[in-house]
C-alpha cells in the first residue's frame, strides 16, 4: 500500500474566515456517512495555521478541536487519518494577536510563511498539493510586500514561465488571460505570445488533468462586440484572431474571439469545455453568478497542484459560524484527484 497523499491547507488571512473554514470543514467531515468518508481514506489534510489563532477560533465557533501537532517534515510520515477525529496542524509563529475581522499588516509575514511552507512541501513532493484559504491582498501590500495574489506568488516561487487562473464549477470552467491587473493595463498585457502560452496551458491541462481528448474552448474578445470589425478596438484583429487561427490550423477546436456579452448564454456555451476570458472581471462575475460558493480556483501551469476557494476573506463573517464551506470542499476534492501537469 502506498503512502497516503498529504494536502496542505493554508488558512490564509488570520482575521478572515480561513481558520473557520478549516475547522468547520473538519467538523463536517466527521458528520459524513462512513461510505462518503471512505473516499478520503488515502488523503491526509494538514492544516497550516498558528496554534493560538486556531484554538481561539475553535472556541469562538464552539468546535471541539483535537489537534495533532506537526512541526517537522519527519512527522508527516505518521499523520492520523481524517476519520480518527484528529486534525493535523503545523503551527507557524504569528507576529501580532488576532481579532477576527480586524486586519493587521504585522501578520503579513505569517500569511506568506504559510504559503512558502506549503509550496516548498509541494516542490519537494512531501505534499501532493496545496489548497489555499483566502488571503487579503491589500493588507500584505500595506505591510510593504508587493503581492497581487497566490497565482502570481506561486508562479514566481516555482519559476513558472506562465500560469493560468481557472475557476471551475460542475457546469462551467472559466480561465483568464490576465489576472490581477488594473483595467487600464489589461489591453497592453494581452500580447500574441502571452495568449499563445495561456491557450497552450489551458488546452494541455484540459487534456491531461481533466481527460478531455479534444477540448472545445470558447475565447472572448476584449472589446465590446469583439471589436465590431475593428470599429471598437482592434486587439481582436491584430492579436487574438491570428493566435486562434494557428490553433485551428492544427485542428484544435478553439472558437472566437466571441463577443463576451453573449458568449455566456446557454446556446453558445453548449458543448464547450472551457471559456477563456481576457480579464478578471470579464469572466469571474459570470462564473460566480452561476456557482459562487461551489467553485474551485485552480492554478494551471504550475509544476505542483494548487487549488483554492472561490471567495475572499469575508472579514465580517470571521468567528461567527456563518461562513459556508462549499467552495473549500470543492477545492479539496479537486486537489485530491488532480495530478500536476506534465509539459
Ligand atoms: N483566494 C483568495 O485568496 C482570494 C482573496 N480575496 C481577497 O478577499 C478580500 C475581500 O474580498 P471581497 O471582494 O470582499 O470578496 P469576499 O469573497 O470576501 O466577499 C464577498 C461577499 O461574499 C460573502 N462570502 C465570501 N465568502 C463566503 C463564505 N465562505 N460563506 C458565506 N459568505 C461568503 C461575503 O460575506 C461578502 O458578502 C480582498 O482582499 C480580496 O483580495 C478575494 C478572492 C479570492
Ligand atoms: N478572484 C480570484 C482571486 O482573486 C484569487 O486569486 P489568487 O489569490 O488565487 O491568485
Amino acid at each position: 500500500m502506498s503512502q497516503p497523499a498529504i494536502l496542505a491547507l493554508t488558512t490564509g488571512e488570520p482575521a478572515g474566515i480561513g481558520p473557520d473554514l478549516a475547522l468547520q470543514w473538519m467538523q463536517e467531515y466527521q458528520q459524513l456517512e462512513s461510505t462518503e468518508q471512505t473516499q478520503w481514506d488515502h488523503t491526509r489534510v494538514l492544516v497550516l495555521a498558528n496554534a493560538d489563532v486556531l484554538q481561539a477560533r475553535a472556541r469562538q465557533l464552539g468546535i471541539g478541536l483535537k489537534p495533532y501537532w506537526v512541526n517537522t517534515w519527519q512527522a508527516l510520515e505518521n499523520l492520523p487519518p481524517l476519520s480518527s477525529g484528529y486534525l493535523p496542524v503545523w503551527s507557524l509563529p504569528i507576529q501580532a494577536p488576532v481579532m477576527p475581522g480586524e486586519l493587521n499588516p504585522a501578520n503579513a509575514t505569517y500569511v506568506l510563511d504559510m504559503l512558502t511552507l506549503a509550496a516548498q512541501g509541494c516542490m519537494e513532493k512531501r505534499f501532493a498539493g496545496m489548497v489555499t484559504a483566502p488571503v487579503h491582498k491589500g493588507v500584505i501590500n500595506d505591510a510593504g510586500v508587493d503581492f497581487s495574489g497566490h497565482t502570481e506568488f506561486l508562479q514566481m516561487y516555482t519559476g513558472s514561465r506562465q500560469v493560468v487562473m481557472m475557476l471551475a464549477t460542475a457546469r462551467l470552467r472559466v480561465a483568464l488571460v490576465t489576472t490581477h491587473l488594473p483595467l487600464r493595463a489589461v489591453a497592453d498585457a494581452i500580447t500574441q505570445e502571452k495568449l499563445q502560452q495561456v491557450l497552450e496551458i489551458l488546452y494541455t491541462s484540459l487534456q491531461q488533468q481533466w481527460g478531455i481528448a479534444q477540448p472545445k474552448i470558447l475565447v472572448c474578445g476584449l472589446n465590446p462586440h469583439a471589436g465590431e470589425g475593428g470599429h471598437l478596438g482592434d486587439e481582436e484583429i491584430q492579436i487574438i484572431e491570428p493566435v486562434l487561427q494557428t490553433y485551428r490550423d492544427q485542428g484544435k477546436n478553439i472558437v472566437g474571439p466571441l463577443p463576451a456579452d453573449t458568449l455566456f448564454t446557454e446556446k453558445v456555451l453548449h458543448g464547450a469545455d472551457a471559456v477563456l476570458a481576457m480579464y478578471h472581471d470579464q469572466g469571474l462575475p459570470v462564473l460566480k453568478h452561476q456557482g459562487f460558493g461551489q467553485a474551485a480556483n485552480i492554478t494551471l501551469g504550475l509544476p505542483i497542484v494548487r487549488t483554492s476557494v472561490d471567495h475572499g476573506t469575508a472579514l465580517e463573517l470571521a468567528g461567527r459560524g456563518q461562513a459556508h464551506t462549499g467552495s473549500l470542499w470543492t477545492a479539496l476534492q479537486a486537489a485530491r484527484v488532480m495530478r500536476p501537469l506534465i509539459f
